[in-house]
């Protein structure tokens, strides 16, 4: 029994001399002990002068010749002192490193009951290749489903979920909020005359124009044709006309460019306040009601809703 086991011991040896898998042993005061070939390139050093080396000592060399895994720090010792608190911290560890090269490697750390500690390292990095493909194509896909992609402004899904969180917000808070609706008047003029690819240019313009003209924070999205839509936080009456004039009376002096011709447009606004809890679809309908008085009062106009006054 005693030598089948010493057989297995020792053919488990020239495995691990040949695999592909680093393995190593630290002493119980952190001392390296052994390492077979693919832990020792990890570090790009030889046998020689690895063995015997504390783990503190192969960790500033590998800061100082930029050799091994990636220590994102300024100062390595202040670096190591929040790395030896996770080491030892458990019996069972295991975390992803990533090396100064590009490769990847999943570590584990086991600790025998005498102190010692067995590292294991697993070259991943084909697998984490594979997942900052996925993930970077999920963003791409979530960009473009949130996207408008004529305007590539905010489209109608994403610009109502960020409206909603922000009345959430605005509510919890009582801060007053405000919602314009702005729509492009006789745009159907614009395609009949100009045809539609102008059309298309003319809101990829309107809606650069408009996004120049707010803040970083200000929610701006297209609701759907020519029709957008502004959320405004922390803002009330008068600040909510002023700037919905500034942005009406700015569209209307813009001298737009379109396939070599010039041409002007204006906007009718509307606009809807709330202090108290309201909802997307109470502002949306405030909102829609001033934009039709605006529409019917000849255009190129902003109204507040009626019952907002009061604010
Ligand atoms: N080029 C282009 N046109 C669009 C797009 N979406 C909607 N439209 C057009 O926008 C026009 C909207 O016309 P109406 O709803 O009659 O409104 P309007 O002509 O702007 O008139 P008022 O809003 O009353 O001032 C229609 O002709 C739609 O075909 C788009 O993505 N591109």
């Amino acid at each position: 029994m005693e030598n089948s086991f010493k057989r297995f011991a020792g053919q488990l040896a020239e495995f691990i001399d040949v695999s592909r898998d680093g393995y190593a042993i630290f002493s119980a005061d952190d001392i390296l002990l052994c390492a077979n070939k693919a832990f020792l390139e990890v570090f790009f050093r030889p046998e020689t002068e690895l063995i015997g080396q504390s783990f503190v000592e192969i960790m500033h060399t590998a800061f100082r010749t930029q050799k091994g895994p990636r220590i994102d720090a300024d100062n390595i010792d202040s670096w190591l002192n929040r790395i030896q608190q996770l080491r030892r911290s458990r019996d069972f560890r295991l975390f992803e490193v990533d090396l100064v090269d590009g490769r990847w490697f999943l570590f584990s750390e086991q600790t025998l009951p005498g102190g010692e500690m067995l590292i294991q390292a697993k070259d991943i990095t084909k697998q984490k290749i594979v997942e900052q493909h996925l993930n970077e194509h999920t963003r791409r896909l979530t960009d473009l489903a949130l996207t408008d992609e004529l305007t590539q402004i905010a489209n109608r899904r994403s610009f109502v979920a960020s409206v909603q969180a922000e009345i959430t917000r605005c509510s919890r808070q009582r801060c007053a909020m405000a919602f314009f609706l702005l729509d492009i008047d006789h745009f159907k003029n614009v395609n009949d005359s100009y045809g539609h690819q102008a059309g298309d240019e003319v809101l990829r313009q309107v809606a650069r124009l408009i996004k120049s003209t707010l803040r970083e924070y200000d929610i701006f999205g297209r609701i759907g044709g020519e029709e957008f839509g502004i959320f405004l936080a922390q803002t009330n009456r008068d600040t909510a006309v002023e700037v919905a004039e500034r942005l009406r009376q700015q569209i209307a002096d813009e001298k737009m460019h379109i396939e070599g011709r010039e041409l002007r447009i204006t906007l009718s606004v509307g606009i809807a306040l709330a202090r108290d809890k309201t909802s997307f679809e109470q502002l949306y309908a405030d909102a829609d009601a001033a934009l039709y008085q605006a529409k019917h009062s000849g255009r190129n106009k902003v109204v507040v809703a009626e019952y907002c006054v009061i604010l």
